[in-house]
């Protein structure tokens, strides 16, 4: 206790996710599944001196199942990522890799904090959560998409605008709604270190957009090779660790993330009174203790800037999530 399993290990953001899990000492077992490489990934990994238990499995033999057994955390970062000017459809191909991926988890772990980083997030989350209810282990409280990249994003930004990177790991920047464009909604003016003052509305509106479209920013520096791996492995690893951590007891965690608004139905409730749409899953600060999210805090005061990056992210989080729900997800 406790065991963390990576599905889509051997990739640009398993692998450095791997590690950061490997050198964390709150972690006792650490297994990895991929189609490819994981027994190479593993076996490098386990030479590190701390105390997880590596292995790494591949689908023969049953491999996902080996994987998952006692898991108590499963990161899923498996599946293809945006390169420009490749114009596949990303939900295409991810819908069903997630989908197979949560057969597994349904039948093997379905009792884990699973945390889904393949994207789209706002449409894999209800995918996820549409197998778990077929085999009648959908426990909402368990299942988190993670919007960690765009907090740390938001953090960072900050920081460097106030002219202080060393602030950047402990600046607070709440950001809602989903992951994708404009459903990530950034609430600056609740930020933890405010922006200097006279910042411009135009300056505003262009940090704003840089948090909601900095996934862009890396794909084209990129340059044929891929979307933010790094950077979400970092997140990805911070997310881990705070599900560790209420795992552990630990109470006040605060881990935003995008749920399914019945995960707190008080909490839940609130929020699509305030966005004003009857919304199955959203993004927001989320409170986690050992069973899951244990509430779904509101959105606190909004400006009326902030207002509008609400209205427009709403339509656009439904149809995301009724892409997944063509028949009606809600049981
Ligand atoms: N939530 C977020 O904030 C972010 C999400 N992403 C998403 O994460 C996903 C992965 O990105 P990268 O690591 O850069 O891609 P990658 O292509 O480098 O790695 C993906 C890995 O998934 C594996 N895989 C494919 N099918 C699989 C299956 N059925 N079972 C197990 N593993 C399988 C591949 O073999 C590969 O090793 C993409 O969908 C990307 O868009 C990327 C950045 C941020
Ligand atoms: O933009 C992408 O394709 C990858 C991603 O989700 C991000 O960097 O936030």
């Amino acid at each position: 206790m406790p065991k963390v399993v990576v599905l889509g290990a051997a990739g640009g953001i398993g692998q450095p996710l791997a590690l950061l899990l490997k050198a964390n000492p709150l972690v006792t077992e650490l297994s990895l599944f991929d189609i490819v490489n994981t027994p190479g990934v593993a076996a490098d990994l386990s030479h590190i001196a701390t105390p997880a238990k590596v292995e790494g499995f591949l689908p023969p033999d049953d491999g996902l199942a080996k994987t998952l057994k006692g898991a108590d955390i499963v990161v899923i970062p498996a599946g293809v990522p945006r390169k420009p000017g490749v114009s596949y459809d990303l939900f295409k191909i991810n819908a069903g890799i997630v989908r197979d991926l949560a057969t597994g988890i349904a039948t093997n772990a379905p009792k884990a904090f699973v945390l889904v980083i393949s994207n789209p997030v706002n449409s894999t989350v209800p995918i996820v959560a549409e197998v778990f209810k077929k085999h009648g282990v959908f426990d909402p409280k368990k299942l988190f998409g993670v919007t960690t990249l765009d907090v740390v994003r938001a953090s960072t930004f900050v920081a460097e605008i106030a002219g202080d990177l060393g602030k950047a790991p402990s600046v607070v920047v709440p950001v809602v709604g989903g992951h994708s464009g404009v459903t990530i909604v950034p609430i600056l003016s609740q930020s933890s270190l405010p922006l200097p003052s006279g910042f411009a509305k135009s300056d505003l509106e262009a940090l704003t957009y840089r948090i909601q479209f900095g996934g862009d920013e890396v794909v084209k520096a990129k340059d044929g090779a891929g979307s933010a791996t790094l950077s979400m492995a970092y997140a990805g690893a911070e997310f881990a660790t705070k599900a560790l951590k209420a795992l552990g007891g630990e109470k006040g965690i605060i881990a935003p993330s995008y749920v399914n608004l019945d995960a707190d139905k008080a909490g839940g409730d609130a929020v699509k009174k305030q966005i004003g749409k009857d919304l199955e899953y959203f993004s927001s600060n989320v409170e986690i203790g050992p069973e899951g999210v244990v509430k779904i805090n509101p959105l606190g005061k909004l400006t009326e800037y902030e207002q509008s990056l609400i209205v427009a992210a709403v339509p656009e989080l439904a149809t995301n999530i009724e892409k997944v729900c063509t028949r009606g997800c809600r049981s």
